[in-house]
């Protein structure tokens, strides 16, 4: 695996409004790594996923991807760079078929990709034909991230997958998302679940009010005061 990170944010900024956001982002990302981004509700990770993914650009900083500088690009050229994402709630087309969601995916982003494969992954094989609107709340999470895979990525970023499944779903995904890492695609993940995360990666960064207050192991951040105080003891 190189040591050359895949992704590095450097001091970005985020406002709205004249509302600080984000300020002094800094953190990279190696190849197949899995980081998790995690902090009080508000403390700006979508935000930080919004920035990577062209959502929206940053005030401030550089955000570097493969080598170049992406900060200023489209979401869609980034796509075809290799970034994408899944949703907090999945953007799937509910009217199109499961195969047409991954082939209009497939298409917009220019990539070849292996339908049945994509398919398998996520656990709709034989469901192929089956409208969106069908699946169940876990069933279009995954095709959301089956949209993400079809486009191939070698950046993933994954909004809060967790959100609202079961034990069993949460394990399913889980397993799935370390695959998808292990073949060389790097990951964050933002997370509240933090169980779950665990099963995925041991490094973390934390954010609190849109600053870094914390980069280590998930088990060393749940005994840092900081990182305490802004979880249990004062505003985000
Ligand atoms: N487009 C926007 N316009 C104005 N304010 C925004 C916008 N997007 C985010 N914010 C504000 O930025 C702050 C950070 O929001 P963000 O969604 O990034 O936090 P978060 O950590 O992902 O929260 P949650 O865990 O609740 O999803 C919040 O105060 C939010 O209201």
């Amino acid at each position: 695996m190189s040591s050359e990170p895949i992704l590095a944010l450097t001091n970005v900024a985020k406002s709205f409004g004249g509302f600080q956001v984000l300020t002094d982002v800094n953190f990279e990302l190696k190849p197949g790594e899995i980081l998790g981004l995690v902090g009080p509700n508000g403390s700006g990770k979508t935000s930080v996923i919004n920035l990577i993914s062209g959502v929206h650009q940053p005030e401030a900083g550089t955000i570097r991807f493969d080598g170049a500088e992406i900060q200023r690009l489209t979401p869609h050229a980034r796509v075809k760079l290799g970034i994408n994402r899944s949703f907090q709630v999945p953007k799937c087309f509910i009217s199109m078929s499961v195969r047409e969601n991954i082939e209009v995916a497939a298409h917009f982003s220019g990539h070849d990709a292996d339908i049945p494969a994509i398919l398998e992954d996520i656990g709709l094989s034989g469901m192929e034909a089956a409208p969106a609107a069908s699946l169940t709340a876990n069933q279009q999470k995954m095709l959301d991230l089956g949209r993400a895979l079809a486009t191939g990525p070698k950046l993933l970023l994954v909004d809060e997958i967790g959100a609202g499944l079961n034990p069993a779903e949460l394990t399913g995904i889980a397993d799935l998302l370390k695959r998808i890492a292990a073949r060389g695609i790097s990951m964050i993940v933002v997370e509240h679940l933090m169980e779950f995360l665990n099963k995925l990666t041991s490094r973390v960064i934390v954010l609190s009010a849109g600053k870094i207050i914390f980069e280590g192991s998930l088990g060393d951040a749940s005994h840092d005061p900081e990182v305490v105080t802004a979880f249990f003891g004062g505003a985000a």
